[in-house]
């Protein structure tokens, strides 16, 4: 029978120096679960998500993404195919009208040379701009990139996901940059579209309020370590208070001199 988990963690670690990124740490993120990760500054939120996107190599454990380990992933298009990369940075080209950062998207598809004639000739253009008025951005579609607005760009990212149609989406703060309003607009196309398309999505988030009314489930870290892992309607004001509260008393707790 298929699996049904996205991801699978066993006594994941990572050290970076003396730093524990990630201390070892099991879990299981199940195929349409829209997940959220919180957590301190330093937590590990971005070391978990590189590790599940394989930018990083665990020092110990397994991942699996839907039960293959990510060191037997070693075609780029196999693993473009099952996992898509959302950053707050976007990573797309300004200087570039917005119909080819969306195509690039299909570049897992295509062939070298169909990519590189796409630069000059945009090929499967229908495909771009059903995306591209998905995210209400069709009227944009040939506006040099790097002239739209944060939440502008953010989106045209979503449609290049939204052509590329991965299995999984991993966002890394995907909305950190963007005013409120802004941020809720673009989480909102981001979930309509991984229930649409039944995808599974894992994000880092700092807002705790975006994580509960947006998201099924959320896993706090907390020094490389789950503090939680629930329901997002289950969890408390009291958890989040904790979770972010504890840090700042131990880091209080290690600068005040020792009784003597
Ligand atoms: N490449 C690296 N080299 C050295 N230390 C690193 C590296 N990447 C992360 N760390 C350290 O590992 C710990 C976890 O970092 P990480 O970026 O995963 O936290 P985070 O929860 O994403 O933080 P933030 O919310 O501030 O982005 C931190 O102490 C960080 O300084």
């Amino acid at each position: 029978m298929e699996s049904t988990d996205a991801f699978t963690l066993e006594n994941v670690e990572k050290t970076y120096g003396e730093m524990k990124a990630i201390s070892p740490l099991s879990l299981s993120i199940k195929k349409g679960e829209v997940t959220a990760i919180i957590g301190p500054s330093g937590a590990g939120k971005t070391t978990l998500l590189n590790m599940l996107s394989t930018i990083e190599t665990p020092d110990n454990g397994t991942i699996k993404i839907a039960e293959k380990r990510t060191s037997e992933y070693r075609n780029p298009k196999e693993l473009a195919k099952k996992v898509g990369i959302i950053r707050q940075q976007f990573d797309l080209v300004g200087s570039l009208p917005v119909i080819h950062n969306v195509l690039v998207g299909r570049f897992t598809d295509w062939g070298f040379w169909k990519s590189f004639w796409s630069f000059f000739f945009p090929q499967e253009k229908d495909i771009a701009i059903q995306a591209l008025q998905r995210v209400g951005l069709a009227d944009k579609m040939y506006d040099r990139t790097s002239k739209l607005s944060g939440g502008e760009q953010q989106r045209v990212a979503l449609a290049r996901l939204l052509v590329q149609r991965p299995e999984i989406i991993l966002a890394d703060e995907p909305v950190s940059s963007l005013d409120p309003a802004r941020a809720e607009d673009v989480l909102n196309i981001l979930i309509q579209i991984v229930k649409e398309e039944k995808q599974t999505l894992v994000t880092s988030l700092h807002s705790v309020e975006l994580a509960r009314n947006y998201f099924d489930r959320i896993i706090a870290v907390r020094e490389g370590k789950i503090y939680f892992d629930q329901r997002a309607a289950e969890v408390s004001d009291a958890d989040l208070t904790n979770l972010y509260q504890l840090t700042e008393l131990n880091e209080h707790a290690d600068k005040t001199p020792p009784l003597s």
